[in-house]
Order: structure tokens, then C-alpha cells, then sequence
């Protein structure tokens, strides 16, 4: 059993997929194994995290989550904790290994009432685990409702009840209401789930546990990954500015010349040999102060081969004139914000950018950019990110990251990576343009366009992870706060 963090590398597996792997474990087992397996993993980390509780209150649904409940209730019974569990559905109605289960709590002396204890120091939820079909309503959503508004610990055995595994999507929303406050901790049994790190999920699942059951050697195809740790790098000493890269970020139109020197203000703390800035104002100063660093040009006079673009930061109407010369000669290309709206709008564009495929392209839409650029809606995407960046992927032939919690990262070929280092912080205007310039960085190191922007978005993350709590966190001092790729 471990606990999942920035550190940690592991493949995620669907509800499909989980099913198999339970399936062909079951069979080389004896009955009812697994599930004892999971209510002993449950209950002695019930355990550890409420070592005082005097009453655990556990829920428990309908049907093998809810047997989880039982045997876990039966487990901690049994080691002298007083465990009350509160049931939805009929005995007969019950799996059988859960009916299995529910004999050994009665038999353990188990409480069973009809409605929660007042008052009790751990809550386990084990209401719905990858069998949730639909929003939980009635007593189920009363009692989900009841934990989270608690001042004792949720444990929610496999998945957040509630809770696609497979895309985060929150069917409840019993989680949003300011009042929601419990501590939350999620034991995710034989499969880590990707739904548990995007979109809702990592709201519902809190801390992230992991309990294989033993169950070794999965041959299974992962839908997604955790990246781990970005590899370290250093830099050699027989290196130059020319081992690291040129980054022009044109961008910054009228009004928004900012956003474009954040980009290149974090890609030259991300290490960039060079930093050019081309702004799209005429009226811009050719001089930043603050960053005397960045070397000003105008945008018809850069000549990108050779160089890698960041373009689109604050890029307005007017970088759509651009784009088919952007598109068509750098080396390198990352597509942000006004970028990703102009090819949006325009099929030519979207054509010269299919053409690239190959090239090393990177394009970091927020939803709402995914969404135009899929015509499809910010609903639909963030119902199933995993699936719009793959699909963004695929039909652009490029990089993909899905900004927003649990950043997805999708190739045209290959396993999507989900983020899991940033936090709610970084929801602030100009923080998306600093992590293009950072993307442009590890591409103009010449790292592979996938590992250079799983890099990236890990490092952006892990900097609002690290980010002192007294210090407000603002993209300019994100802009400044940047590492470099390679020290
Ligand atoms: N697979 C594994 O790796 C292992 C699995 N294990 C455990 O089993 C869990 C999966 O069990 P599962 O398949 O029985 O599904 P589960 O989540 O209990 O729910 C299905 C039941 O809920 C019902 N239902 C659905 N939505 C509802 C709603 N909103 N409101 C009310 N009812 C609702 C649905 O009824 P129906 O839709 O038919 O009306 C059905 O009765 C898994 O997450 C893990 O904890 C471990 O023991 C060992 C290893
Ligand atoms: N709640 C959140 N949790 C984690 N990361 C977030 C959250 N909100 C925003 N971010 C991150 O902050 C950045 C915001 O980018 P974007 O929406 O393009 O902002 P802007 O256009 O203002 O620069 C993205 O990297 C995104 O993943
Ligand atoms: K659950």
C-alpha cells in the first residue's frame, strides 16, 4: 500500500480494463479472496489514519463496493472498534461475495442502523466503487452528503462515490457546497483509476491511496499514465547558449502585450538560451526593464527556422495574419490561447497545421479552447478530458496538453499522461502563458515534444505546490520562478 504523489509513476487503468484484471485474479483465487484482501486493506488503513476513533460509521451501497464496507466493518469489529454501518439495498439483491461479507460483519457483532451514528470520528464510503451508474439520490446522497459536511475524516473505499473512474465527472454534487469540509482519503484497490486525477476527481478522492491486493503482473493495456518525476538533467560544462535554444514568442497584441512577456519571461527562467519577443502592438516598447534579457523584434523580421515559437500569448485577432507563416517555418511551435482560436475558426489554418505532423508541435488549449477547436462545447470536454485530448491529439497530429486540474497530456500515438502536481492557485489570469513559455523552453533543449511538455506542465504545477502560502501567487512571480530545464 502506498500513497500516490508528484513522485509517482504507475499506469491507470479503465473500469473495463479493472473488471478483466479482477476477473482473471478471482479465478486463480478462492472464493471470495479479493474482497477479503480489500476490506482487511480498508480496515487497517482505517486504522492508521482514525487510530482513536471510538465509532467508525461505514456506508455501504448495493452491491461489491458495499461488500468492501462489510468486510472492512467486520475487521475493525473484530479489533475492538465499535463500527456502525448503515445499508442501501436488499440482502437478496447483494453479489455474492458481498452477501458473503455482510454475514461476516453480523457475525463480528457489527451495528447495524438505520441512519448514521451522531456522532463518530471516521467515515467510510463505501457506497459506489466503479459500478456508479447513475447521480446518487435519496438516503445514498443524504449520507455522502452528511461525510463531507463532517468534521471527521472520509474514506472512500475504491472510488469516490459518485465518481466516473473513468473521467472524473462528478455525477453529485454533494462535494461543491462551501460546507463541505471533511478531510477526504480514497484507498483505490487492484487498479488506480484515472478518474480519481482529473477533472472532479481529485476534489472527491483527497489523498490518493493504493492497495494492489496482491495481485501481481497486469497485462492489461493502461489507458493513461502517472509521469513520476521529469528526469533530472544537467547541464554540461562544455555547453553554450546555442546547446539551449532559441524561443520567440510572438504574441501580445494591442492591450496584451503581458501576456506574451510572461511567456518569455518564463522561458528564459526556464533556461532558454535565447529569448526573443516579437509583439504584435506597434506601439509596444522595444525594451523590458525588468528583463533587459529579452531581445525585441519585429514579428516580419524573425526568421524561425531553426527557432522554437510560442505564439498566441494574448495574440488577439492579429496573430491569425501570422500564423501560415508560423505554421509553415518553425522549427518548433507551441500554440497557445489566440492561436488555438484562430485555427479554430479556419479550416486553411487547421490544414497547414495537420501538415506539421511530425514536426514538433504543441498545443495547450484551456477547455474552452479545446472545445472550439473539437466544435464541441467545455462541458462535453471536461466530461471526458482524457478522451477531447486524445481526440485533439489524433486529428492535429500534435502534442496535446488539456490545461486545468489534472493537466491530460496526449500524443497522436501512444499513452496519455495525467499531471497531478498543481493546485487551484494556479487559477489566475497569465499562468497558462507562463507554462507555454515554459513548454517552449524544454522544446528549444531539444528534449521529445512528449517529455519536454510532460516537463513542463509537471514543473508549473509542482511550483504552485511549493509556492509559499503567505506569498501571493501571481504569474509574473510564477514567471520568475521558473527552474531551468537543465541545471
Ligand atoms: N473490480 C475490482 O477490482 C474489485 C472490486 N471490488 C469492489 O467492488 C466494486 C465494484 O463492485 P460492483 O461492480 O458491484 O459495483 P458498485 O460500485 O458496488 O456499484 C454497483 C451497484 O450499485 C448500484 N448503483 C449504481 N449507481 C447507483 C446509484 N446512483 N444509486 C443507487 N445504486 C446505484 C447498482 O445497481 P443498478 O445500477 O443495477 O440499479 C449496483 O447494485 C469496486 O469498486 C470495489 O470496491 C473489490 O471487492 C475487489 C476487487
Ligand atoms: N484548479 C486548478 N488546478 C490545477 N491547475 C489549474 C487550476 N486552474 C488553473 N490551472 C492551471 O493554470 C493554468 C491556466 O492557464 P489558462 O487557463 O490558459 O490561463 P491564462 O489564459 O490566464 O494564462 C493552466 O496551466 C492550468 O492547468
Ligand atoms: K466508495
Amino acid at each position: 500500500m502506498f500513497r500516490i504523489t508528484s513522485a509517482t509513476a504507475a499506469d491507470l487503468f479503465d473500469i473495463a480494463a479493472t473488471r478483466r484484471i479482477e476477473e482473471t485474479a478471482a479465478k486463480a483465487l478462492p472464493p471470495h479472496t479479493l474482497m477479503q484482501r480489500a476490506g482487511l486493506a480498508v480496515a487497517r488503513f482505517a486504522m492508521a489514519v482514525a487510530p482513536h476513533a471510538r465509532v467508525v460509521w461505514v456506508a455501504c451501497g448495493p452491491g461489491n463496493n458495499g461488500g468492501d464496507g462489510f468486510e472492512a466493518a467486520a475487521q475493525l469489529q473484530r479489533r475492538g472498534f465499535r463500527t456502525v454501518a448503515t445499508r442501501i439495498g436488499d440482502d437478496d439483491r447483494l453479489p455474492a461475495d458481498a452477501q458473503a461479507s455482510l454475514r461476516r460483519a453480523r457475525e463480528a457483532g457489527v451495528t447495524f442502523a438505520e441512519a448514521p451514528p451522531t456522532q463518530y470520528e471516521l467515515a467510510v464510503d463505501a457506497l459506489l466503487g466503479i459500478g456508479s451508474a447513475r447521480a446518487p439520490s435519496g438516503a445514498m446522497l443524504d449520507w455522502l452528503r452528511r461525510m463531507a459536511e463532517g468534521t471527521a475524516p472520509v474514506l472512500s473505499i475504491d472510488t469516490p462515490s459518485g465518481l466516473d473512474a473513468d473521467t472524473g465527472a462528478m455525477a453529485a454534487n454533494y462535494l461543491q457546497a462551501d460546507s463541505a469540509q471533511a478531510r477526504r482519503i480514497c484507498l483505490s484497490l487492484l487498479t488506480l483509476k484515472p478518474g480519481l486525477f482529473s477533472a472532479h476527481g481529485r476534489d472527491a478522492a483527497g489523498e490518493v491511496w493504493f492497495d494492489d491486493l496482491g495481485v501481481a503482473g497486469i497485462v492489461d493495456s493502461p489507458v493513461a499514465r502517472l509521469p513520476g518525476l521529469p528526469a533530472a538533467t544537467r547541464r554540461h560544462h562544455a555547453s553554450h547558449k546555442g546547446s539551449y535554444g532559441d524561443v520567440a514568442v510572438i504574441g501580445g497584441a494591442p492591450g496584451m502585450a503581458g501576456a506574451a512577456l510572461l511567456a518569455g519571461s518564463a522561458a528564459l527562467n526556464a533556461g532558454a538560451g535565447r529569448v526573443f519577443v516579437a509583439l504584435l502592438d506597434p506601439g509596444a516598447p522595444a525594451l523590458d526593464q525588468l528583463r533587459p534579457e529579452l531581445m525585441f523584434r519585429r514579428p516580419d523580421t524573425l526568421d524561425l527556422s531553426g527557432m522554437t515559437v510560442v505564439s498566441g500569448c494574448g495574440g488577439g485577432a492579429a496573430v491569425g495574419e501570422l500564423l501560415p507563416h508560423i505554421l509553415q517555418t518553425a522549427d518548433a511551435l507551441v500554440l497557445d490561447a489566440d492561436a488555438l482560436n484562430g485555427i479554430a475558426a479556419d479550416p486553411a489554418l487547421q490544414k497547414l497545421l495537420k501538415a506539421r505532423s511530425g514536426l514538433s508541435t504543441v498545443l495547450t488549449p484551456h477547455p474552452l479552447e479545446a472545445a472550439r477547436l473539437l466544435g464541441s462545447n467545455t462541458g462535453e470536454v471536461q466530461r471526458n478530458r482524457l478522451a477531447a485530448a486524445q481526440d485533439l491529439a489524433k486529428r492535429f497530429g500534435a502534442i496535446v496538453a488539456l490545461k486545468g486540474s489534472g493537466t491530460v497530456i496526449a500524443q497522436p500515438d501512444g499513452t496519455p499522461v495525467i499531471n497531478v502536481t498543481g493546485n487551484a492557485r494556479l487559477a489566475t489570469a497569465g499562468t497558462g502563458d507562463v507554462l507555454a513559455g515554459m513548454v517552449g523552453a524544454a522544446l528549444a533543449a531539444r528534449l521529445a515534444p512528449m517529455a519536454a511538455t510532460c516537463e513542463a506542465v509537471w514543473r508549473h504545477g509542482d511550483l504552485a505546490d511549493q509556492w509559499p502560502e503567505e506569498i501571493p501567487l501571481t504569474a509574473g512571480a510564477l514567471a520568475g520562478g521558473c527552474l531551468p530545464v537543465a541545471r
